[in-house]
This record gives C-alpha cells, sequence and structure tokens, in this order.
C-alpha cells in the first residue's frame, strides 16, 4: 500500500500533464465564482426563514420547567454528546443530563433523513462503541437510518435517556463561584444547575440558505435537504418519493448532500432541474452489504484497531496495512492540503510540492474521466467536470450520481457565470434571464458549518466574575488542548478548534469524550472541586497551536470558493493542531500520565 509519504508509482512520470495550463483553467473557473459578497452570500435559517429549521420529525412535547441538579449536563445529543456520556458512565457517573435542540438522539443523523443519505466514511471506523454496543454495520458505507438507529442505541445501551430532555436550546450557562456549580437556562424556562457543562453542540444542523433575491416570494412547495418533508414527497430515505411523480422539482446545491439525493429526485420526479454552480467531484463508492463471516471472524479489539489504522492512514502516518482500502485511504497525500498531519521530510519542500501537485492532477483527471465515460452527452459531462485541486471541496463518491444525467427528465441548469441562481419568483427560478418555473425547490445548500452555539454567541457563557467566554476569546481562542478555559471551571467543549480534526471526525469525538471523562473521573477520585487550566498553561498550547501551525492559504487562494475556504477569502492554518490528530492523541495520553493533577483543583 501507499501512504503519504512514500513517492507514489508514476509520481515522476507525469510528462503528459501540463501542470501551468492546468494551473490558468483552474484560476479560470475560480474566478467564475468568487462573489464578492463571499460568506455572507448566505441567509441563515433564522427569522422570516425559521421555518427552514423546525424539527419535522418529532412533536414537541410540553414539560415543566426544570430547576433540578445534575453532575454533568451534557449539550448535544449527536454522537459527541453521547460518546462523552458514554464514557462518563463507564467511569461511573450517575447524574447525567443529556440535552438537545432535536427530538430524540443522533445530531446530524436525526436531522439529515433525506432520500439516499450514507455516511461516505466507512461504517466500521465511522459507528462508535460498535462493539460496546454489540453491533456490526449492514453495509460498509451505511445508509442515515442506520446510523440513526445506532446513536439510540448506543442511549439505550448506557441509560442516556434517563433525565434527557429534548427540544430544548440553552440560552445562557453562568458560573455560581459561591458553589462551585453552572446555573443553566434554556428557551423552555429552565433554570436548572450543574456541577460539570459540557458541549458538543455540533457542526452540521443548522441549515444555512442561499441569498437568492426574492427567495421569500417563491409559492410553491420548499424544504432544506436536513429537514426532509416526506409528506410532501412520498417514500423514505430508502426512496420511492411517488408524491412526486406529477412534479417539477428544482434542486439547488451538489455538494456531498445533492450527490446523494440526485438521483433519487430523478428517478422519481416528473422533472428534476440540477442547479449547479460548482461540480463536486464524484468518485466510484462500491457500497456492499457486510460480509456475515468477515463480522463473524472479528476479535475484540478490532473496531479500535480498524479506527486507528484509517486515522494514521488519512493523517498521512505510516502503516504497515491499509484495513480499509478506499476512496479516502488511497488519496491520503492529497489530504495533507485540508488535514495536515505528517510531513515527509525526506524530500524538499519545492519537490514534495512538485510531486504533490502532479499526484493531485493525475487523480482529477481521472474523476473527470470518469464523467466522460458515464455521461453521454458530451456539453453535460463538460458542465460535471470539477476544476479544482481534490481537497478544494469534500471529495464525493456515487455509483448513481453522474448517471442520472443520462435521464431524459433530468435537466442540469449551469449557474457558474451568474453566481448561482439569479433570482426566485412566485413560480421559478430564474438563471440569467432563463426562468424554470417549477413546483418545488429543495435547498442541498449545506450548513452554518463550525459554527457551535459557544462561537456564534447564542449560547452565551458567563465564567469567574462575570466574565464573557467570546469576549475572552476577542483575539481568537484560548483553551489548553482545545477542551477548557482558564476563568470557566468545569466547562469543556468538543470540537476541532485548538483539537484535532479528521475526516473520521467521530474517531476524533471518541478520543474527546475519552479524555473528558477521564479527566473527571480523576478530579472525583481526587476529591478536586473544580477542573480548569491555568492561565499559563493555556497561553502554552495556543502559543503551541500557532507555532506548529501549518500554513496552507496558498493552496486555499488558488481553492474554488466554498465553505473550505471561507468562500475565497482563505483561512490560515492553526485552527487545529496541526501536526495532526495521531500525534495529539498521543500528546494528551502522555499529559494524562503525569499532568492531569495540573487542572484539578486548582481553585475552589
Ligand atoms: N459523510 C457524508 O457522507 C456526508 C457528509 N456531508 C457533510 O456535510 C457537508 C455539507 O455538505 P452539503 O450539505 O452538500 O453542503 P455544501 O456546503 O457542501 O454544498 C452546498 C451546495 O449548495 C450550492 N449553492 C449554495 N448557494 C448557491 C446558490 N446561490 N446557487 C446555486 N448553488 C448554490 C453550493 O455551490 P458552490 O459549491 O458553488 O458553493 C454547493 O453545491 C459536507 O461537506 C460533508 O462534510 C454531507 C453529506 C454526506
Amino acid at each position: 500500500m501507499g501512504t503519504a509519504s512514500d513517492t507514489p508509482p508514476g509520481a515522476n512520470d507525469h510528462t503528459e500533464i501540463d501542470l501551468d495550463a492546468l494551473r490558468a483553467r483552474y484560476a479560470r473557473e475560480r474566478d467564475r465564482r468568487v462573489r464578492p459578497d463571499g460568506a455572507t452570500q448566505y441567509r441563515s435559517a433564522a427569522g422570516e426563514f425559521g421555518y427552514y429549521a423546525k424539527d419535522p420529525y418529532t412533536p414537541r412535547a410540553e414539560r415543566e420547567a426544570l430547576t433540578d441538579t445534575v453532575e454533568v449536563l451534557v449539550v448535544g445529543g449527536g454522537f459527541g454528546g453521547l460518546v462523552t456520556g458514554a464514557r462518563l458512565r463507564q467511569e461511573g457517573v450517575e447524574s447525567i443530563r443529556m440535552m438537545d435542540e432535536a427530538g430524540d438522539f443522533g445530531g446530524t443523523w436525526y436531522w439529515n433523513r433525506y432520500p439516499g443519505i450514507h455516511c461516505d466514511i466507512e461504517s466500521y471506523s465511522y459507528m462508535p462503541l460498535l462493539e460496546e454496543v454489540g453491533y456490526v454495520p449492514e453495509w460498509r458505507y451505511a445508509p442515515g437510518e442506520e446510523i440513526r438507529r445506532h446513536a439510540v442505541a448506543i442511549a439505550d445501551t448506557f441509560g442516556l435517556y434517563r433525565d434527557a430532555v429534548f427540544h430544548t436550546r440553552v440560552t445562557g450557562l453562568s458560573w455560581d463561584d459561591h458553589n462551585d456549580e453552572w446555573v443553566v437556562e434554556t428557551d423552555r424556562g429552565d433554570r436548572m444547575r450543574a456541577r460539570f457543562v459540557i458541549t458538543s453542540s455540533g457542526t452540521l444542523t443548522q441549515p444555512k440558505l442561499p441569498g437568492i433575491p426574492g427567495i421569500e416570494t417563491f409559492k410553491g412547495h420548499t424544504f432544506h435537504t436536513s429537514r426532509w418533508d416526506y409528506d410532501y414527497t412520498g417514500g423514505d430515505a430508502g426512496g420511492g418519493l411517488t408524491g412526486l411523480a406529477d412534479k417539477r422539482v428544482a434542486v439547488v446545491g451538489t455538494g456531498a448532500t445533492g450527490v446523494q439525493v440526485i438521483p433519487h429526485l430523478g428517478r422519481d420526479a416528473q422533472h428534476l432541474y440540477v442547479f449547479q454552480r460548482t461540480p463536486s467531484s464524484v468518485d466510484v463508492r462500491d457500497n456492499r452489504p457486510t460480509d456475515p463471516e468477515w463480522a463473524a471472524s472479528l476479535k475484540p479489539g478490532w473496531q479500535r484497531e480498524r479506527m486507528e489504522n484509517f486515522l494514521a492512514i488519512v493523517s498521512g502516518e505510516r502503516v504497515e496495512t491499509d484495513l480499509t482500502r478506499d476512496g479516502w485511504t488511497s488519496t491520503a497525500r492529497l489530504q495533507r492540503k485540508m488535514i495536515s498531519g505528517a510531513l515527509d521530510t525526506s524530500m524538499s519542500p519545492e519537490e514534495r510540492e512538485r510531486i504533490d501537485e502532479l499526484v493531485d492532477a493525475q487523480k482529477m483527471n481521472q474523476i473527470r474521466a470518469r464523467v466522460d465515460e458515464v455521461v453521454e452527452d458530451p456539453a453535460t459531462a463538460e458542465v460535471l467536470k470539477p476544476w479544482y485541486r481534490y481537497m478544494c471541496k469534500r471529495p464525493c463518491f456515487s455509483d448513481h450520481y453522474l448517471q442520472t444525467f443520462n435521464r431524459p427528465n433530468v435537466t442540469l441548469v449551469d449557474t457558474a457565470d451568474h453566481g448561482g441562481i439569479t433570482r426566485m419568483t412566485e413560480d421559478s427560478v430564474v438563471v440569467g434571464e432563463t426562468e424554470y418555473p417549477v413546483d418545488c425547490v429543495v435547498f442541498a445548500t449545506g450548513f452554518d458549518v463550525g459554527v457551535s452555539g459557544v462561537m456564534s454567541g447564542t449560547m452565551p457563557v458567563s465564567g469567574r466574575g462575570g466574565q464573557d467566554l467570546l469576549a475572552s476569546w476577542s483575539r481568537g481562542p484560548r483553551t489548553l488542548h482545545g477542551f477548557y478555559s482558564d476563568g470557566f471551571p468545569n466547562f469543556f467543549q468538543l470540537g476541532a478548534v485548538q483539537n484535532a480534526n479528521s475526516v473520521n471526525f467521530a474517531h476524533i469525538l471518541l478520543e474527546q469524550a475519552g479524555h473528558i471523562a477521564a479527566v473527571i473521573a480523576q478530579g472525583r477520585k481526587d476529591g478536586a472541586h473544580v477542573v480548569e487550566p491555568s492561565k499559563e498553561a493555556v497561553e502554552e498550547w495556543v502559543r503551541t497551536v500557532r507555532e506548529t501551525a501549518h500554513d496552507n492559504s496558498a493552496f486555499q487562494a488558488e481553492c474554488t470558493p466554498g465553505y473550505y475556504n471561507r468562500e475565497g477569502a482563505g483561512i490560515h492554518g492553526g485552527f487545529s493542531y496541526s501536526p495532526g490528530p495521531v500525534s495529539f492523541h498521543r500528546l494528551l495520553a502522555d499529559w494524562r500520565g503525569d499532568r492531569m493533577h495540573e487542572v484539578l483543583g486548582t481553585r475552589s
């Protein structure tokens, strides 16, 4: 197998690739799509558009306001919150309240139930705690419903429904210095208390809408993919959208969601218009049911081994064997552009960059050639070809997407030269001067990515002496290992900020949960009043993250716009710990070995 640090076969044999011409083409295609309004072009699904974010799956139950006290409050019932709850239970913590805005557990898998939904990371590594729950996924790449059911199974296995509250949003957290407790206020009128608060409020739950002029005037039916309206479409996540048989449907967006949903809309709508601004790179999926013999042969510890092997490969570490062997592990070298990890130091940076660029060009040529092989109409095929480097956008995998454009009832509409859809009227989507009358518009336009309640300010956190967390971060996040900050005792955050990042984020969350549970358990054992890092420890970690930051701004600047590069504005490295998740997890394990006492009971 290859690793990110090997020179790939054929890397020195690219005489046919004209990199200058390719760079010029990439720049031209990028310039067609950059908008002067950048990230401000979007609208949140709030205020007059709040109905796009309503929960269509679970009725909201009335309940009494809470005034009790728990030991741990976990904000967020997605995998981050669930695995934290599970690890705390394993450490013997009894009093845990799980809280979520959704109507049940599952996080992103609660909200996203659109037809065709699957996870594009292999389920055996993605779905956490499989061995603890006693489950082997039915599919190599699991459908969303199987993943959602697994989330519920984790909650059942670890007794996390007990004390859980749903359809509840935290509106304020304030530290009570006198009692060493958090006072928690919510949009349900709760005013409860918790000794520890852990937030894992997720990144792919708040739907985002394009700022299309006239969007509010459209009188037909409309919804966002993360709040699928099966009452209107009929069918379920497996397809069979019989309600669309006599409907002209527009879908806006061709990202990872669009690629999964479009084959179903194309199959079932009377006519489907796909409004595309930037094509995704779409590689082979090759999904298959789990082999029962393989499942029966698995030995205890198999999942951790597989997860760690996958994480190591996609982080650019050297490993002996590739247990997964899929589109992620075979492109590890290319992912280094986005998710930095181990760097090959056996060659000069210039030589490394030249080889990276050639390997990238080779991969993207293969992706573009696949479009020609599958799509019958050459003009349509041309529009579906992605002209950017591999990790500029989330890579996609599908064996049905490109094929959909061979259907006579499917029309691809290229909006690139118009910055997206020009406007909407009462009954049409308009691109340039051309009107497309439709009955229904489905927005596959993504999420306010990376915006947790803490970062957006919708969950104000007031620490020691009433200091505001966001205000204390006015010059950037200040944490020890991404988890906690001085002045905010017993408050933990899960997420990628100053912590680790990976395409398999479920693995990162599992490590974070284990770490937090270990710290809390040690604190309980030692009789510590609080968990809080010192100001010096925080400053040292912020400096470490900054000094080790891998600056990929040059790469980002050449990328087509999207949320990876703040719509073309660029992001400097240093958001997460650049040396990569494997080094970070090692660093955390060492820290737990001999420095944990530094955060325990430092104040009371
Ligand atoms: N693990 C998995 O299997 C899956 C993961 N995901 C995750 O969710 C993330 C979000 O994916 P997704 O929901 O597809 O959202 P994205 O943000 O990736 O895609 C949004 C789409 O909407 C298009 N768009 C936005 N505004 C306009 C406009 N005004 N006119 C026309 N088109 C417009 C974008 O075009 P443009 O590109 O030009 O901006 C893009 O194609 C993924 O990156 C991935 O991390 C999602 C699905 C499956």
